[in-house]
């Protein structure tokens, strides 16, 4: 396949013509089918769809963990399928905060030291660490719990520590897949304002897989997937003023 010319200024992530399977022979699925999706800086994009239509799939291929069978990935210009596992490791740390279904934190340490980690791996020093962590567990309205190891706090409770610890090092890109999804109205709006105030920044854009409805108010473009294909891309003016909506069913 021809190298791709490089995107635009404001693209910051750019997939076209990827596909993906999994399993061999009779149990072999094609769940990424000739995917093309953008998505720029200043921006929160949403991926909705069904679910098992491939969403995940496409988010972990956009983040790098994990390789696609062809096609090409583009994050801030860099093609992700060119990079050797320890630069794309690299890549990863310094420009891309996660938020994955399952939490991911650490049993054995604090939630502050949870959410340094990103900050420790770029050679912060411990205590330097610890004051952002803070900060951060501060605005997500966890700042009273710092000390806690994480099994002590509820399910809703630990999604917002993922979150503190996908934002402390201030990524220009988060990727976050179900951020919402056990938040209650509350938490969810302080949530939903953090990723607004990422957004807003020109060098940086916020990509959301979600299918809690109370949050679409909030995305700058809506991308439409249905089996294993962007099927519609919408987008929205949010107005200025996205708001967290109280749903009829969830
Ligand atoms: N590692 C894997 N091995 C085998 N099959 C997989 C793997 N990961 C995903 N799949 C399959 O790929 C399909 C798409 O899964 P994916 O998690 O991307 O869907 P999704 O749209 O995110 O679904 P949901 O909204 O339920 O989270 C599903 O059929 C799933 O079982």
């Amino acid at each position: 396949m021809p190298d791709s010319p490089p995107p635009s200024d404001n693209i910051v992530i750019d997939v076209r013509h990827v596909e993906k399977s999994f399993g061999d022979g009779s149990n072999r699925i094609h769940v990424l089918k000739r995917v093309d999706f953008q998505a720029q800086t200043g921006e929160i994009t949403m991926l909705v769809g069904p679910s098992g239509c491939g969403k995940t799939t496409l988010l972990s291929a956009i983040a790098g963990t994990m390789r696609v069978d062809s096609g090409e990935i583009r994050v801030f210009g860099h093609s992700l399928e060119k990079m050797s596992g320890p630069a794309l490791t690299r890549f990863r740390a310094q420009k891309i905060g996660f938020i994955f279904q399952q939490f991911n934190l650490i049993p054995t340490l604090t939630v502050a030291e949870n959410v340094g980690v990103p900050l420790l791996i770029q050679g912060l020093s411990n205590g330097k660490a610890l004051k952002r962590s803070r900060d951060i567990l501060e605005k997500v309205g966890l700042g009273d719990r710092w000390k806690e190891r994480p099994n002590k706090l509820s399910g809703g409770q630990q999604q917002r520590v993922a979150i503190a610890r996908a934002l402390v090092h201030e990524p220009p890109l988060v990727i976050c897949d179900e951020p919402t999804a056990a938040l209650d109205a509350q938490n969810g709006e302080i949530v939903m304002d953090l990723f607004r105030q990422v957004a807003r920044s020109a060098d940086r854009s916020v990509i959301i897989v979600t299918h809690d409805n109370r949050i679409f108010s909030y995305a700058d473009r809506i991308a439409r997937m249905d089996d294993g294909e962007i099927v519609e891309v919408k987008e929205q003016d949010t107005g200025g003023q996205p708001h967290f909506e109280h749903p009829v069913h969830v």
